[in-house]
This record gives C-alpha cells, sequence and structure tokens, in this order.
C-alpha cells in the first residue's frame, strides 16, 4: 500500500483520507474503489442503503479488517503501515461490538482506561464523569452481560472516549436505542464534536444525520456517490429525497405480490 503525504496547499487538513480503497468477499466487491475526504473537527454522516460497504469501510478505516487494496490516513498517518500511532488518536464504537461480559461497566471502563495507558487516578475520574453523563451510575456495578441495547451502546461510547481520541468512528450507534438514551447519547457527541473533534458515524435515520451532521458521504455498491457539506449534498430537498434520488430507487410496478393483502388464502396449498 502506498501513503502519500496530503498536499501542503490543502485548505483545511482531512482527518481521514481514504484512497481507493477495495475488498472483496469471494468474487463480491463489498467495497470498490472507494475515496473520502473527511474534514477535520465536521459531524460526519456516512449513509448508504442496506449491503453498502459502510461497515466493511470503518472496519478498514478503523484497522480491524486488512484492505485488498488502497491507503487510509488519518491526520496524516497511514492505518496500516502505523495502526499503533492511529488506534491511539481514534475511538471506535463498533456494530456488533463484543464487550467483556463478566466485567461490570464500571470495571470495563476502568480496564479500558488502563490499557489505553492513562494513569489509575485519571481513569478513575473519567470514568466517573462518563458513568454519570451518560446515566449509567447506577448501573455501574451490573455485569455488562444484564446490560440492555442502549445500556451497551452507552457503555461502549464511553470506552471509545475515555482516551479523548481525536477522531471517532460509530457504526450505526443508535440502532436499537431508545428516545432518552438517544437524546443522552447525542448530547455527548455534540459536546465532543465542539470541542473540535471529528466524529464520523453510520447511520439509515436520515433526519438524524441532518440534525446531527454538517458533512455527508452517500455510499451505494462500495462506492461514494456524494460526499459534501450537508446543504450541498441535499441540494434543497430533504436528505431522505437526496438519497432516494441518488441511489435511483425503482418504482414499485405492480406486478409483485399481487397476492398480498385482503385475507384471502388463495388456491395454493
Ligand atoms: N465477512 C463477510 N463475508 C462475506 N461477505 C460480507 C462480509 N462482510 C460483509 N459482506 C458483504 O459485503 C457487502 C457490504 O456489507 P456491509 O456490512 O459493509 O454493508 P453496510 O453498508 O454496512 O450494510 P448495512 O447497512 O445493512 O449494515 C454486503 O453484500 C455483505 O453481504
Amino acid at each position: 500500500m502506498q501513503a502519500s503525504a496530503p498536499s501542503p496547499s490543502e485548505p483545511a487538513p482531512s482527518a481521514v483520507s481514504i484512497q481507493e480503497l477495495w475488498k472483496h468477499f469471494g468474487s463480491q466487491a463489498a467495497v470498490a474503489g472507494l475515496s473520502l475526504e473527511l474534514p477535520a473537527g465536521a459531524f460526519i454522516g456516512l449513509v448508504g442503503p442496506n449491503g453498502a460497504g459502510k461497515t466493511t469501510t470503518l472496519s478498514m478505516v478503523t484497522g480491524l479488517l486488512r484492505p485488498d487494496q488502497g491507503t487510509v490516513l488519518v491526520h496524516g498517518t497511514d492505518v496500516w503501515a502505523d495502526p499503533v500511532t492511529v488506534k491511539a488518536r481514534i475511538g471506535i464504537l463498533p456494530e456488533g461490538l463484543r464487550m467483556f461480559e463478566r466485567l461490570s461497566g464500571r470495571e470495563l471502563l476502568q480496564y479500558t482506561g488502563r490499557l489505553r495507558g492513562l494513569p489509575a487516578t485519571e481513569v478513575d475520574r473519567r470514568t466517573e464523569e462518563l458513568l454519570a453523563v451518560l446515566d449509567l451510575a447506577r448501573d455501574a456495578d451490573k455485569l455488562v452481560a444484564d446490560y440492555s441495547t442502549g445500556m451497551r451502546k452507552k457503555v461502549g461510547l464511553a470506552a471509545a472516549l475515555l482516551h479523548n481520541p481525536d477522531v471517532l468512528f460509530l457504526d450505526e450507534p443508535f440502532e436499537g436505542v431508545d428516545p432518552v438514551s438517544a437524546q443522552t447519547i447525542r448530547g455527548v457527541l455534540k459536546r465532543y464534536a465542539a470541542a473540535g473533534s471529528t466524529v464520523v458515524f453510520s447511520s439509515h435515520v436520515m433526519e438524524l444525520v441532518e440534525q446531527l451532521c454538517d458533512w455527508v458521504a452517500v455510499v451505494n455498491a462500495g462506492r461514494v456517490i456524494a460526499q459534501g457539506p450537508l446543504d450541498s449534498v441535499r441540494g434543497g430537498r430533504s436528505l431522505h429525497e437526496a438519497f432516494l434520488e441518488l441511489i435511483g430507487v425503482r418504482e414499485d410496478d405492480g406486478q409483485a405480490l399481487g397476492w398480498l393483502g385482503g385475507g384471502h388464502s388463495g388456491s395454493a396449498r
């Protein structure tokens, strides 16, 4: 893989620079020459239909899955040439995060903080603050195995933020999360982004992306089909409308599923 430094004439430095990324599973190209420049300090939404390649892309960008081809730089450092440097600067909340189930929420955060090399007193301070802000203090001594989906997302987010990363990657952070927990997560992410850090998250919920993000990338069939500031991608429409148009959603021709509905069982037995 080739590492190339960003051009010195670039006005706003990229937090993440992705060049011609490829990943095949068997004969299928899940990610097919995807290139993206994600601006530093932005709140970025990565949207695309099911199977578009969002999770595969995020996995390659965060050093969890090796690309077949292509380069990913995080603040100028090649993820696959120098993963240790990059991993110190990023936080990740992956989809279907596996956690140490037999630890309590508090123990999980303390363990994560020590793994990150933070001093014990700092780990304790940050752990208690994150538990309080994410409304987990009451359940801090419960085992992670007994956490609900929303609680798991919140403790995963706390673990991803503990070392105060420069860039935070979240794969579907709001999936399965109730409106109260979603509001709490949104508040923490907004606070984090307001301090100049970069958030990159994938979502299917266009309204949420519109509310939170100032920059959007639309992925389809393993490629980026639109990227830029939210308003330029929307082009005067809602993001939902722009998304459907960009993806080229097919109108139902009314032929299929003609048997469905009306409560008649039909003749086939
Ligand atoms: N480990 C794997 N083995 C085989 N195929 C895979 C694997 N991971 C992903 N794929 C395939 O790659 C394509 C992209 O999947 P990916 O999970 O990246 O999409 P996505 O945009 O995150 O989708 P969703 O929105 O449904 O989560 C899909 O066709 C999927 O079936």
